[in-house]
Formats: structure tokens, sequence, C-alpha cells
């Protein structure tokens, strides 16, 4: 996809930039306030945290962190496709956000086993030289996922940089997650994940079209309402294996589609 040129900052709808490591020393994107988490989907409770983030950041970058592959894809915790984003569509879900870049290191042995301390020394610190992190009540980091927000804290005050937090964003009562968007899409109701998720949810095809990218969670197979940018909602059948058909119209080809509503 070639679209414009990140901005270091955030002043407009671009393609956040994509950084797996170390920014060198003098990078204009050095200096961010960083979401640390997986920020699968890009939910409601995620987009509050951005909001905290960015108050905080005054006119520094703004990042996200998300490690490919997905940590329960390394870990082998899910048996079933399971992404609510494909790494290929994360910087275009973004966009809208204003996210100046998306730091996604390679999840690996070594990375998983890096422990907390190690990964605030050499990651944040070293590589990325971050001015602040943001992450919820109960974000876990580190081998084991031995770290907490406490512990989170206390590193931050000892390296000098701020640690932002909130209160668990909840709807209807229930906490805004990726894994509850993902329960409703496997059940069928999209327009509840759709709230959650707080816009239409967003997939990749594969490339002829005609299939859900296999590694999107598989939504109850069934006919669906979706559009692609700047058209009309069309009907969409979407079979148990992620089939991906338009009754009566040719597969228009591999961009992204909406998906809006059982129908
Ligand atoms: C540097 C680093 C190392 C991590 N190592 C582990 C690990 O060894 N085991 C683990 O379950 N999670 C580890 N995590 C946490 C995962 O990124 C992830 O948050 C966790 O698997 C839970 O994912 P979930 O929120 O989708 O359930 C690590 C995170 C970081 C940043
Ligand atoms: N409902 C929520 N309210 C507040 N913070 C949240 C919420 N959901 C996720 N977060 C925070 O956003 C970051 C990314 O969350 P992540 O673990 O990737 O998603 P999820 O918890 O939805 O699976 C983490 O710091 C997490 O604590």
């Amino acid at each position: 996809m070639s679209l414009p040129a990140p901005s270091p900052v955030a002043c407009g709808p671009f393609l956040p930039q994509v950084v797996s490591g170390a920014l060198p020393l003098g990078h204009p994107l050095r200096g961010a306030v960083l979401l640390l988490g997986n920020f699968d989907g890009f939910h409601l409770g995620h987009q509050a945290l951005l909001r905290a983030a960015r108050r905080q950041a005054r006119g520094r970058p703004v990042a996200v962190m998300s490690c490919e592959p997905h940590p329960r894809s390394f870990f082998g915790s899910e048996s079933r496709p399971f992404r609510l984003t494909t790494a290929g569509l994360k910087p275009l879900l973004l966009t809208p956000h204003g996210i100046d870049y998306i730091f996604a290191p390679r999840f690996d042995r070594d990375f998983a086993s890096l422990s907390p301390q190690d990964f605030v020394d050499q990651v944040l610190v070293a590589g990325l030289g971050i001015h602040a992190v943001h992450a919820g009540p109960d974000f876990r980091f580190g081998h084991r996922r031995s770290g907490d927000m406490a512990l989170l804290r206390a590193l931050g005050r000892a390296h000098g940089f701020a640690v932002g937090s909130l209160a668990q964003v909840t709807l209807a009562g229930a906490r805004a997650s990726s894994t509850a968007i993902r329960d409703h899409i496997r059940t069928g109701d999209i327009q509840v994940a759709n709230r959650l998720l707080g816009a239409p949810w967003l997939v990749e095809t594969t490339a002829d079209g005609t299939g859900l990218h296999p590694d999107l969670c598989r939504p109850r197979p069934g006919r669906y309402l979706a559009r692609q940018e700047g058209t009309a909602p069309v009907p969409v059948l979407i079979g148990a294996a992620g089939e991906f058909h338009l009754p009566g119209r040719k597969i228009p080809g591999p961009a992204p589609w909406h998906l809006l509503a059982k129908g």
C-alpha cells in the first residue's frame, strides 16, 4: 500500500510508521508516549487509554505497541483463528486515531524471556527513548507475565519516565476487551462487537477476495451486511471456514471490508 509518509507528530490522517526495533539516537520518533499492550482491534478501552496518553503527549509522538506474532499465537494458547486485526491492516485501523508509530517487536523466545526490568531498560529506555508509557490497570509484562503496574511505576520513577493508567472501561457493566469482542463475533453479534470496537469491524480478505484472512476470528457462518470504503452496504455470505461471497456479484478484490451487522 503506498500512502503518504507518516508524520512525526499527530497532525492528520497519516498511516502510522511500523518500527520493530530500536530507534537510532536522534530519530524523530524517540521521546514518544507509548501505549503498552497488544491492541488487537482498537476498542473503547484502548481508545480511552489513547485519550489519556494524548493529553500528556503535548505534541510528542504517540505510539502503540503491538507484538508480532500476537503472543497468543506464539504461546499456542488459541486453537482457532482469533485475531481482530491482521498485522497488515493495523496501520489503517489506527490511522483515524492519529497514532504516529506502531512499535511491533518480534515476539519470539528471546523477547518473551525478557525480565520486566530488562524490557524497560533495553527496549523502552535504551531502544525507544520513551517519554512516558500508558497501560490499563491489569497490564502484565515480562517473562511469565511477572511485571505489573506497581513494578512499572517503580521502574518509571527509577528511569525518570511517567506511567499513566486509568480505571477499567466498561460498556453495560462488562469490561471492553478483545476477548469479549471475539466472543461476540463468534456468536454472530456483530453489532455488539462493533459497539465495543467503537466502529464497524475492519476485516481483510485473502488476495482473491473470496475468504477472510486466515488469522482473523471467524464470525458465525451466515449473512452479514458489509461495505467497502466509499461504497454502499451489500449483503455478504460468510462460511464456516471463512469463505466470503457476495451473492449475485463479482468479488471486487482484496480491499478491506467493514462488517456492519448480521443481515
Ligand atoms: C517483554 C515481554 C515478555 C513477555 N513474556 C511473557 C511470557 O513469558 N508469558 C506470557 O504468558 N506472557 C508474556 N508477556 C505478556 C504477553 O505480551 C501478553 O500480554 C500475554 O500473553 C497475555 O495476552 P492476552 O492479554 O491476549 O491474554 C510478555 C510481555 C512482554 C512485553
Ligand atoms: N477496558 C479497558 N479499560 C482500560 N484499559 C484497558 C481495557 N482493555 C484493555 N486495556 C489496556 O489496554 C492495553 C492493551 O490491552 P490488551 O491486553 O492488548 O487488550 P485486551 O485487554 O482487550 O485483550 C493494556 O494496557 C490494557 O491494560
